[in-house]
C-alpha cells in the first residue's frame, strides 16, 4: 500500500504565529520532507527560504522542503506538482496567510481528486494575548476555532499563569477538536504527522506507539521542548461491530486529533482488513488483506487532554459480543468511508 501524503491547512489571524510554527516544524522535521504551499511568497518569511534557490514556481529548500505559491485556481495544480508516486515530500503544509476563510481551503483539499494525498487536518493558531480582542473584532474566529481539528494557543508566554488558564479555558469551551498551548509555535510535530518510515509500514498502530511517538512513561513526548500531546492505544483480538464503531467515530471525542490503525470488523463475509485514518471528523478506510497471523484491531488515538479510560471504555463497548451474527450488510455503513 502506498502511503498518501497528508495535507495540512495552517490558519490563524494576522500575526498569530503561523509562520513561526511553520518554521518550527521545518526545523524539527525529524527527517520528514515538508512541502509548503503559501498563497503569496511576498507575505511570508520562512527562515529556510533565505537559503533557497527558486526553481520554476517551486522553491527547493536546503532541508528538503519545497515551497509553492497557491494561486486563484486553487490547490489542485500545486498538489499535482507536489504529490505523486515517489514525490520528494512526506507531508504538505498549506499556510493560509491572509485567507479570510480557511474552511474554503479545507474544502478544496477535501474535494481534490488527487489520489496521492489525504487531508491532514486544519490547525488554527490563535494569539493567546490577543484572543479576546481578536474575537471582538472578528466574531467568525469562534467558528474557525470550533471547526479546527487542532487549535494552537500560541504566545502563552505573554500572559501570567491566571490569564493563561482563563484564555486556554475559553478556547477549550469553543473548540471541538484538540487544544494545545504553545510558546513560539513549539509543538511536537508528532501530533500532526507520522514518522515517514512508520507511514510506509503495514503495522501502523504498533509502530506508532513505540517507535514513532517516543513517549516517556506519562505518554507525553518532548515535554520540555515542545507542547506535548498524548496517545491512547487500543488493541483487541475480538472483532468490532461496524455500526457501533461508526457511532463512536461520528460522536467526535473531545481532544482527539487523529486515529490510525487496522480494524477487524469480523463480520461473516467481511474478511478484509480496514485500515483507519481520521483527522477530526474526516475519516477514511483503506481495505487490504490481513498479513498472515496479524488479524487484530490495533488503534492509536492522538490528541490533547485525552481521557484514556473513557476512550478505552467506548472502544471496548464496540467489541462485538457475537460477531458471527453480523452479516455482510452490517459492514455496508463502512463503504462511504472507503477509498479505492
Ligand atoms: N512573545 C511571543 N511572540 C511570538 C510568539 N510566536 C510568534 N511570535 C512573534 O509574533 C510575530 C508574528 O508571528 P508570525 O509567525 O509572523 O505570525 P503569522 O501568523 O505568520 O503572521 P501573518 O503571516 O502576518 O499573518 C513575530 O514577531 C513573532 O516573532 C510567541 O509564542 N510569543
Amino acid at each position: 500500500m502506498t502511503a498518501r501524503i497528508p495535507v495540512l491547512v495552517l490558519a490563524g489571524y494576522l500575526g498569530s504565529g503561523k509562520t513561526t510554527l511553520l518554521n518550527h516544524l521545518l526545523r524539527n522535521n525529524d527527517g520528514r520532507r515538508i512541502g509548503v504551499l503559501v498563497n503569496d511568497f511576498g507575505s511570508i518569511n520562512i527562515d529556510a527560504m533565505t537559503v533557497a534557490g527558486q526553481v520554476d514556481a517551486a522553491m527547493s529548500l536546503e532541508n528538503g522542503c519545497l515551497c509553492c505559491a497557491v494561486d486563484a485556481d486553487g490547490v489542485d495544480p500545486m498538489l499535482e506538482r507536489l504529490a505523486y508516486p515517489g514525490a520528494p515530500v512526506d507531508v504538505i503544509v498549506i499556510e493560509a496567510s491572509g485567507i479570510a476563510e480557511p474552511r474554503q481551503l479545507v474544502r478544496m483539499v477535501l474535494s481534490t481528486e488527487n489520489p496521492h494525498i489525504e487531508f491532514g487536518g486544519m490547525v488554527e493558531v490563535v494569539d493567546a494575548a490577543e484572543f479576546d480582542d481578536t474575537r471582538a473584532r472578528h466574531p467568525e474566529l469562534d467558528d474557525h476555532v470550533r471547526f479546527a481539528d487542532l487549535v494552537v494557543v500560541n504566545k502563552t508566554d505573554r500572559l501570567d499563569a491566571a490569564e493563561r488558564e482563563r484564555v486556554i479555558g475559553s478556547v477549550r469551551e469553543i473548540a471541538d477538536g484538540a487544544v494545545l498551548p504553545a510558546e513560539h509555535g513549539r509543538i511536537s510535530p508528532g501530533i500532526l504527522f507520522d514518522d515517514p518510515a512508520v507511514r510506509e509500514s503495514a503495522e501502523v498502530a504498533r509502530q506508532l506507539s513505540f517507535a514513532d511517538l517516543d513517549h516517556d512513561e506519562h505518554g507525553c513526548r518532548d515535554e520540555h521542548m515542545h507542547a506535548a500531546y498524548q496517545s491512547v492505544e487500543f488493541v483487541s483480538d475480538r472483532p468490532l461491530n461496524p455500526s457501533a464503531f461508526l457511532r463512536f467515530l461520528t460522536e467526535r471525542s473531545r481532544g482527539v486529533y487523529r486515529i490510525k490503525g487496522p480494524i477487524d470488523f469480523g463480520a461473516s463475509g467481511e474478511q478484509r482488513r480496514y485500515v483507519l485514518h481520521t483527522v477530526g471528523v474526516y475519516a477514511r478506510f483503506e481495505r487490504s488483506r490481513w498479513p498472515a497471523g496479524q488479524r487484530r484491531t490495533s488503534l492509536v488515538l492522538i490528541g490533547t487532554d485525552l481521557d484514556a479510560d473513557d476512550l478505552t471504555g467506548k472502544l471496548e463497548s464496540c467489541v462485538d459480543p457475537d460477531p458471527d451474527t453480523v452479516d455482510e450488510y452490517g459492514a455496508l455503513g463502512l463503504a462511504r468511508f472507503v477509498q479505492a
